[in-house]
């Protein structure tokens, strides 16, 4: 389906937006990059999916095989149903924004944006609309004829991100669109994206390494490890329940502890916690929020004694590290404390990771 008329207004969804990869095998010579992946997206409830993954697991080249851009050796991509091998990139209705906006240079902001209207042969009056329209959306209004070569970095971003709505696409792709920005600039950026294609209603993939990312931008998340979905699920299950060792450390677990549960009482090596989960044994990953610090040392339980050994004040209060009975953890002082101060620590139930 092509021509400017299938779907008026800034978006908007053109079937259920599912994405389903069976059994995807994708190779750059004898280097197997993607072995098997199966993995289904989208749908109700799952507008915008994260691809979360350590650098080089293969992120890239499977948004690039969705987008048409990488040739599988097997396996299928559908989208809303369809297989899309043998269908052209341009011919898929996807948008795609990588890393460094890969802007025309030395062409107007409006030339850009109006680039896939052109291609579908929308009227000179009507890509003029659009254009603006967009604009006013990504918040560059009358911005038309910048040359792009002026822009930041984040406005660079915004009019890749126009450029890519303008032809109202079935499925937006985003691979590590704000990895060349600054932290604050990524922060706001992907608060401003998410908003942007949910008003916008588009179906939307977006890869990225960075946790706090994903989790700000997306329903869902698929972590991505060698080549393979090792879990996907909504972020706040993911901080909660990891599906194991690697995905806890990876998503932000510096400490893994063993647990015995009994009754709800899951005792470790550095203290007892509450957690409703059935008897037997288990393995808690620990994030520095999941240990909170406070100075008086008046518990008689010595596994949960310890001594600080480094104080950072950070914007989001005071981290320590401090030395226990496994070693150096990072953990979250509830009031203030100094380095040599002997204080007590509490493992917080719902900040600790339930690994499997
Ligand atoms: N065109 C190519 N030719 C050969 N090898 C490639 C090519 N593109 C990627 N690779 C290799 O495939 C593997 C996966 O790369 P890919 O870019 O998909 O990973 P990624 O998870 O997106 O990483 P990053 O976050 O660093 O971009 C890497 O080992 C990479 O070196």
């Amino acid at each position: 389906m092509t021509g400017p008329d299938r779907n008026p207004g800034v978006g908007g969804p053109h079937g259920q937006g599912v994405l389903e990869i069976d059994d995807l095998t994708i190779a750059y010579g004898d280097h197997t990059v993607i072995d098997g992946l199966s993995w289904r997206t989208g749908g109700a409830g799952a507008l915008i999916t994260a691809v979360l993954g350590p650098s080089g697991c293969g992120k890239s080249t499977l948004i690039r095989a969705v987008a048409g851009l990488e040739r599988p050796a097997a396996g299928t991509v559908r989208f809303d149903g369809e297989d899309l091998a043998g269908i052209e990139v341009h011919r898929r209705d996807f948008g795609v924004v990588f890393q460094d906006g890969q802007l025309f240079g030395g062409r107007s902001v409006a030339a850009n944006i109006a680039y896939g209207l052109k291609m579908r042969r929308w009227p000179r009056r009507r890509i003029a609309d659009r254009v603006s329209e967009l604009l006013d959306v990504v918040g560059l209004p009358g911005y038309e004829k910048r040359s792009v070569d002026t822009l930041s970095g984040g406005q660079a971003q915004r009019v890749a991100l126009a450029r890519a709505l303008a032809p109202h696409p079935r499925l937006l792709l985003l691979d590590e669109p704000l990895a060349a920005l600054d932290r604050r600039l990524r922060d706001e950026l992907a608060v401003e994206i998410s908003e942007i294609v949910r008003a916008a209603g588009v179906p939307t993939v977006v890869v990225t390494h960075d946790h706090a990312e994903a989790a700000t931008m997306a329903d869902v998340i698929a972590v991505m490890r060698d080549g393979a979905m090792v879990q996907v699920a909504q972020p706040s299950t993911l901080w909660t329940r990891p599906v194991d060792e690697w995905t806890a450390r990876f998503l932000g677990a510096t400490t893994v502890v063993d647990a015995t549960l009994h009754d709800g009482v899951a005792e470790t090596v550095l203290g007892d916690l509450r957690l409703d989960l059935p008897d037997g044994s288990r393995r808690l990953g620990l994030r520095p929020e999941s240990v909170e610090v406070a100075r008086t040392p008046d518990a008689v339980d010595v596994r949960s004694l310890a001594t600080v050994v480094l104080v950072a004040e950070l914007p989001s209060g005071p981290r320590v590290r401090i030395e226990t009975v496994v070693g150096e953890i990072d953990a979250i002082a509830t009031e203030s404390v100094s380095i040599g101060d002997r204080v007590r620590l509490r493992l917080v139930p719902d900040r600790v990771a339930v690994i499997g």
